[in-house]
């Protein structure tokens, strides 16, 4: 979407180019330690110090690990087993929460219902949201959507129990790492709050992901990246013979296989935590030169990336990273990312302080309409 292809703006508008510090073509993703936002002991200039890492990775990369981010690893720990056990269900108990236009596109996704690109995703999935009472929001005067209602919320009492608590420990981190990028941007610390996302419109989406058929499991053979201890023309003979080997294994094209675990997207909103199983490498992330670069699950860290309303808000300066999702390990994988997202009502627009050196590049957009104009499009229900 033309509105969101900020990169060729960045490169026209000539921002600030990468320090040699985070030079994303050639390192993997920074890694922060976000624990002074969470900790109400930590001095402002602790803050200051976290906001200003979060600023280099927000500028120069759209993507980085964050530690000491007080998500107790029982709890994701125990929202994975939960959903390995729910996934496994039968496919009966799967239907009677499954997502579909009357379940306000809340809920189970079977296999390859989710498109991307035009193309089936290779994975299933529960999609939960920030609930809304319909009757509550008309007597308040609100404008309807089709993504509002209630949670059809999976049956298992301790997987419910455990989503639960996970959804309110992302909402208390995701608020923490916006009031560091706040810092960061040299905005008020709660600039996030209030009108602006004070009422995030979240999404948790709790994800199963088989492993793709074709190429079998090996320690670098389920990516086109390069390793970061590679040197540069390494890398793009390893990249071209990974690109050999897909194609051979898929029967497709170059460039374009048949089928991935989750299409190439950037995220709608503003902040996205990536819990997955350890083990298993799936994720990738797009490099300023297209390379695909591997972002494996860290112990004790986080996967954090920025989504399109940064964009706007931040006049091009920052931009989404583009990733995929790319599973052919051989063995399946759970992850469970976590939107935090403006107000569903939130109309977003370039701060003035960004439009100081060129004018405004975006026109204003309503947060919840940005999400329909998205989820209403990405499902096909005809799949089985
Ligand atoms: O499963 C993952 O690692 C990431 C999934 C993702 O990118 C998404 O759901 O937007
Ligand atoms: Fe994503």
């Amino acid at each position: 979407m033309a509105l969101f292809r900020a990169s060729a703006l960045r490169a026209a508008l000539n921002l600030r180019l990468l320090p040699a510090s985070l030079n994303f073509s050639s390192t993997s993703l920074p890694l922060i330690d976000v624990g002074p936002l969470t900790n109400s002991a930590a001095s402002v200039e602790e803050k200051q110090a976290v906001g200003r890492q979060l600023h280099d990775a927000c500028l120069n990369v759209g993507f980085f690990y964050a530690q000491g981010h007080g998500v107790p690893s029982e709890l994701t720990d125990s929202v994975m087993v939960e959903a390995r056990k729910w996934f496994a269900l039968p496919e009966e108990e799967k239907q009677r929460i499954a997502l579909s236009p009357t379940s306000h596109y809340r809920g189970w996704q079977r296999l390859g219902s989710n498109v991307t690109q035009g193309k089936r995703d290779l994975h299933e999935g529960i999609d939960l949201y920030k609930e809304v009472d319909a009757g509550e929001l008309a007597a308040a005067g609100m404008p309807a959507s089709p993504i509002h209602g209630r949670n059809p919320w999976p049956q298992t009492p301790a997987f419910q129990a455990a989503l639960r608590a996970y959804v309110d420990e992302c909402l208390g981190l995701g608020a923490a790492i916006l009031r560091g990028i706040a810092l960061g941007l040299q905005l008020p610390e709660t600039f996030f709050e209030g009108d602006m996302a004070g009422d995030s419109y979240w999404v948790s989406r709790i994800l199963y992901y088989p492993s793709l058929p074709g190429q079998p499991a090996s320690s670098s053979s389920n990516s086109t990246s390069s390793s970061s201890v590679l040197g540069g023309a390494q890398q793009r003979q390893q990249q071209q013979q990974q690109q050999q080997q897909q194609q051979h294994a898929s029967g497709s094209k170059a460039g374009s296989l048949e089928e991935l675990s989750c299409g190439e997207h950037t995220d709608y909103g503003l902040l996205t935590l990536v819990f997955a199983e350890p083990g298993v490498t799936a994720l990738q992330v797009k490099s300023a030169e297209g390379r695909w670069l591997d972002a494996p699950p860290m112990p004790g860290a986080v996967v954090v990336n920025i989504g399109d309303m940064f964009s706007v808000l931040t006049n091009g300066l920052y931009t989404p990273t583009a990733h995929r999702v790319v599973n052919r390990s051989g063995r399946d994988r759970v992850s469970i990312p976590f939107f935090y997202e403006t107000n569903f009502e939130a109309v977003i627009e370039p701060q003035p302080q960004f439009c100081v050196q060129r004018p405004a590049q975006f026109e204003p957009v309503r947060y919840g309409s940005h999400l329909e104009s998205k989820v209403l499009h990405n499902f096909d229900f005809e799949s089985k």
